[in-house]
């Protein structure tokens, strides 16, 4: 039995279609992402499961019980669920005790102090705890929201880009630092990001969704390496495409010279492809003797993001250690470090 399955949901607004056949199944205390684009479909999905919309065709199943389909659509309460939406809606008339035990009231109250106790451990809340939402940090509020939503020990906690009121520096280290809360209480978590790195701080699988279609549900390992579909390298990391023909299962042929990888594409030789080049694939070599001339170079602190010309055609992204610090214009050395190729079909 799956924390949640989700079976070819379909949802249009005025017959135009928003969510397109998703499929997807979570496991036990799993942490899934969802990701994309905006006007992708993400927050449509998350009110999917948690009953806000109606869907056309599909179902939706958590904790083993269908809860939607093309004609039946259980109540939101009724789906024991946690849910955290980005303005947190704490009640502001409540401290932060209060606020958590709301949906716990029908507990006796030492079951409640029992609950506080260990929500206010796990979550770090102890100093704010008896303190009113005007008095505390956006990510203080965060906790208390996140803490309420989990008390009534819900099925699965959904949580709408839990961050977004945060700074961007933050919202890594606050996503890892869930995690483990969420890890130590074995929940499982939904939670919709605009972000890539907070979602690759926190998730499990990341389900990459645009056009209303999931593009791909996935470590952020494979869909940075093994990525489905054109759409899906683009979005994720940094990368540049590039015409190729097919030598054999493991070689192909750029304007940069033959390209090895250690797995097979599954394209035939002869076959006309384009291949994904991602910028750790390149690498700054002073010895070697193929060279490219820098077009273009970001400062990243600890990298430099340079863009680079070689034959003086194709454009290429390199990540170098930043004390290789080279001018626009200037020839550097590099070397091709590919370990798997990464092909599509040519356009
Ligand atoms: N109630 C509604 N009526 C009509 N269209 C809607 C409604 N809600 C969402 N949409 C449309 O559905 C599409 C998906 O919207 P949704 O909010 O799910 O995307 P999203 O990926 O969450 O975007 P964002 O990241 O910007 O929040 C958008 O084109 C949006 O305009």
């Amino acid at each position: 039995m799956h924390a949640l399955e989700l079976k070819n949901i379909n949802v249009s607004f005025s017959a135009r279609q928003v969510l397109n056949s998703i499929s997807l199944q979570v496991n036990d205390g799993e942490i899934i992402c969802l990701l994309g684009p905006s006007g992708g479909g993400k927050t449509t999905l998350l009110r999917t499961i948690a009953g806000f919309q109606t869907i056309e065709d599909g179902e939706v199943w958590i904790a083993g019980n269908k809860y939607s389909d093309n004609k039946v659509n259980v109540a939101v309460e009724k789906r024991r669920l946690g849910m955290v939406f980005q303005d947190y809606a704490l009640f502001p008339h409540l401290t932060a005790r209060e606020n958590i035990c709301f949906g716990i009231y029908q507990l006796a109250k030492p079951e409640q102090d029992q609950k506080i106790e260990t929500l206010s451990e796990l979550l770090d809340m102890k100093s704010f705890i008896d303190l009113y939402p005007h008095q505390l940090s956006g990510g203080q509020q965060q906790r208390v929201a996140i803490a309420r939503a989990m008390a009534p020990e819900p099925k699965l906690l959904l949580l709408d880009e839990p961050f977004s009121s945060m700074d961007v520096e933050l919202r890594e280290l606050l996503a890892r630092d869930l995690r483990r809360v969420f890890k130590t209480a074995g929940i499982t978590v939904i939670m919709v990001s605009h972000n890539q790195h907070e979602a690759f701080a926190m998730a499990d699988r990341i389900g990459l969704i645009n056009g209303g279609s999931l593009q791909q549900l996935d470590s952020a390992f494979g869909l940075y390496h093994r990525p489905n579909n054109e759409f899906v390298a683009d979005f994720i990391g940094e990368g540049v495409f590039l015409d190729a023909v097919v030598i054999d299962e493991h070689c192909v042929d750029t304007k940069l010279g033959l390209l090895k990888g250690n797995t097979q594409h599954g394209y035939k030789a002869g076959e006309s492809v384009r291949v994904f080049v991602r910028p750790d694939d390149i690498l700054h070599d002073d010895e070697s003797e193929k060279t490219a001339v820098v077009i273009d170079k970001v400062f990243r602190g600890a990298e430099f993001l340079y863009t680079l010309a070689i034959n003086g055609q194709e454009q290429v992204l390199s990540l170098v250690p930043s004390h290789h610090d080279h001018p626009v214009n200037e020839a550097i050395g590099i070397r091709l470090e590919i370990e798997h190729l990464v092909v599509f079909p040519a356009k």
